[in-house]
């Protein structure tokens, strides 16, 4: 199968690049960048990649709809929606990493992403693809954001299962640096993340809302959650840690159950039997890894979710809806172990 890639010069084009590369079922990438641009070979752009004789072209919609069975977009947020509507119009399938097609409703990304939004017919035909929670795909697949994705597997068997009072919901999530892509900026200067924490997009994290949706559709008596995001000096990993209220007095042993109920047949989410999580469990891995507890003083549930952004919160989970879409094994191509230590 050709596939097609466009953003292969960002962070997660490139992680998403390599999976392509060892994935069994794709024999070959095709490349594109900026609309008009010249073909450059890949390794005038990316240093380390000497050896590949790949070549960016300028984008071209018919192009890679001619050439390729699907085409992946790591492009930024505010770039994917003016790009991708040729290939919704001719229903050819799409994986876009970008958040343009995740929220449904035009009006919330207006406001969360503080852009015009791609027109709601458009939006209509994308399906959120939370890989690891199965919901049928449409052709126009939006993959989930990194934070919202630790977030929402993290919640997932506390909603589905109704087992927390639903107004108590509050996210302590924190993030390695290649979360923010590759551009710099002054508040991810080495100074800056270095020996340092740092807290950002207090209550206007645009994943918020993508999160309301999905969690409304697993439980509609949720009304918002708390959410923070704090930047952290690593440069890969999500932690969410999740507090939330019992409706009933439970056991550790009881919500770890329902965990392992909810995730027993997903091969990419483990459920620790004791302990908490760390980053390092799930690095270069497309892995999310859950520890839970019961404080039966506070009533309190708490939930460690940890991924690495770039491949369960970005390139992993693409290609993890590439194998649903396509009906290969769901872990084809796809690294279960971390790059531990
Ligand atoms: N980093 C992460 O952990 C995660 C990222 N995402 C999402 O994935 C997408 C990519 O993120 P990330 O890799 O971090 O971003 P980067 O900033 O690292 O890369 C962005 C990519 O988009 C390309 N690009 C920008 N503008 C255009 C354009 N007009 N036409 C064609 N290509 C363009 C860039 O090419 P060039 O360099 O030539 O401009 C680059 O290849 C974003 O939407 C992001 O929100 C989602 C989950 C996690
Ligand atoms: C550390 C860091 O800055 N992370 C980014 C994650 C961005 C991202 O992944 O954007 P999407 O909305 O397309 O998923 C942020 O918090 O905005």
């Amino acid at each position: 199968m050709q596939v097609a890639l466009v953003g292969v010069t960002g962070y997660s084009g490139m992680v998403l690049y390599r999976l392509l590369k060892q994935h069994p079922e794709i024999d070959r990438i095709q490349l594109y960048g900026h609309v008009g641009a010249t073909t450059v070979a890949l390794k005038t752009v990316a240093a380390m990649y000497q050896k590949e004789t790949a070549v960016i072209r300028p984008f071209d919609a018919t192009a890679i709809m001619r050439d390729n069975a699907i085409v992946f977009f790591a492009t930024s947020a505010g770039i994917t929606r003016q790009l991708a509507l040729p290939f919704i119009a001719a229903h050819f399938p799409v994986i876009d990493l970008s958040g343009d097609f995740r929220l449904h409703d035009p009006e919330q990304y207006q406001r969360w992403y503080q852009r015009d939004p791609a027109p709601a017919t458009a939006l209509a035909q994308a399906s959120y693809g939370l890989a690891d929670m199965p919901a049928p795909l449409s052709t126009y697949i939006a993959n989930p954001g990194c934070y919202a994705t630790a977030t929402l597997l993290g919640l997932a068997p506390l909603a589905q299962q109704q087992l927390v009072e639903p107004t108590s919901i509050v996210v302590d999530a924190k993030s390695g640096l290649s979360g923010a892509g590759k551009r710099a900026t002054a508040a991810s200067h080495y100074v800056a993340v270095n020996d340092n924490l740092s807290l950002y997009k207090l209550n206007q994290h645009q994943h918020i809302p993508e999160m309301m949706q999905q969690l409304q559709q697993w439980w509609s008596a949720i009304p918002a959650i708390e959410f923070t995001t704090t930047l952290i000096p690593v440069t890969r990993g999500i932690m969410a840690t999740i507090y939330a209220k019992a409706k009933s007095a439970l056991t550790t042993t009881q919500v770890r159950a329902a965990f392992t109920a909810t995730y027993h047949e997903q091969p990419f989410v483990q459920v620790l039997p004791t302990g908490m999580p760390t980053i390092k469990d799930v690095v270069g891995s497309n892995n999310c890894v859950l520890g839970v507890d019961y404080n039966p003083v506070t009533n309190t549930i708490v939930v460690v979710s940890v991924i690495d952004n770039l491949m369960k919160g970005a390139a992993g989970q693409a290609v993890q809806n590439f194998n649903r879409y396509f009906d290969f094994a769901v872990t084809t191509g796809l690294p279960t172990l971390p790059v531990f230590p």
